[in-house]
């Protein structure tokens, strides 16, 4: 199935970003197609949020540009979930919804029951699930129909189970209203199943750059898809073994074994 081109298309040119003496991010391109749902890995600090923060302009990159196109003349709209669901505990359900947004309580009930939480909009979140807050975070991320969507890491703190439920719903809003998602996480499994293309950063740049284009839907336990992921886990362990033998080798011991 060919998807109608929508969303936001994302240019990213020579992006650099340092801390002090640091260098996160250095000459990174990257130009991301209009619907796609694009990826991201890497070891810890490899500076995948600090990518997201640079694209949803929460923070400046110290070197390069970063262009959003929409589909229209207006700004594109962005939205963020995180791992934290960042809901309001004295708002209910529904008003957490529609944060900073006034009068559009039958959209914001519809997109709770398109999340799975018809008629919870009365409840407080701590009545709630992890899982089912998460939810709620993204209604009130969809509320605002983003032609981005940025998830940075949003089921790193949920169970297995509820991770794949997550995971299937937000799969079947995206096939149900195309937007560009940028997805970052640990779970290489995860990217592998929701997206068009995973991006693995290494160095500061993008290191690998994956097209996944098996059919979705039976994508888990697919021969390629093992193949893929075991292909890209040995990528990511190889740095730090790289690093650690290089230390050991300088240091003049030897790996032990116990
Ligand atoms: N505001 C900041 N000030 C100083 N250093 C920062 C700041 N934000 C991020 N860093 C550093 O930049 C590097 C990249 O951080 P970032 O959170 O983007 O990595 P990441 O790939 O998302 O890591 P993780 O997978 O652990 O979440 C880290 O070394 C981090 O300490």
């Amino acid at each position: 199935m060919t998807r109608p081109p929508a969303g936001a298309r994302l240019l990213l040119d020579a992006v650099g970003r340092r801390y002090g003496d640091r260098r996160v991010l250095e000459n990174l391109d990257l130009e991301v197609e209009p619907g796609s749902f694009v990826s991201f890995l890497g070891p810890s600090g490899a500076g995948k949020s600090t990518l997201l923060r640079i694209v949803a302009g929460l923070e400046r990159p110290s070197a390069g540009s970063v262009e959003l196109r929409g589909t229209g003349p207006e700004p594109v709209t962005a939205r963020m979930m995180f791992q934290e669901d960042r809901l309001l505990p004295w708002r209910s359900v529904e008003n957490n919804v529609l944060l900073g947004v006034g009068g559009r309580r039958e959209e914001a009930r519809a997109l709770l029951e398109a999340v799975g939480l018809a008629g919870r909009g009365g409840a407080w979140p701590a009545e709630l699930s992890g899982g089912q807050r998460q939810r709620v975070a993204l209604a009130r991320a969809l509320l605002h129909q983003p032609e981005l969507l940025l998830l940075d890491e949003p089921f790193g703190a949920l169970d297995a189970i509820t991770r794949i439920a997550m995971q299937q719903l937000v799969e079947r809003l995206w096939l149900d209203q195309p937007r560009t998602v940028l997805l970052v996480t640990h779970d290489v499994e995860e990217a592998l199943v929701l997206s068009d293309r995973v991006l693995v950063l290494a160095g500061g740049s993008v290191g690998r750059d994956l097209r996944i284009d098996l059919p979705r839907g039976g994508r888990r336990g697919h021969p390629r898809l093992v193949a893929w992921k075991e292909e890209i886990l040995q990528g990511l362990l190889e740095p730090a073994s790289a690093t650690k033998g290089a230390a050991r080798e300088k240091a003049g011991t030897r790996p032990t074994t116990s």
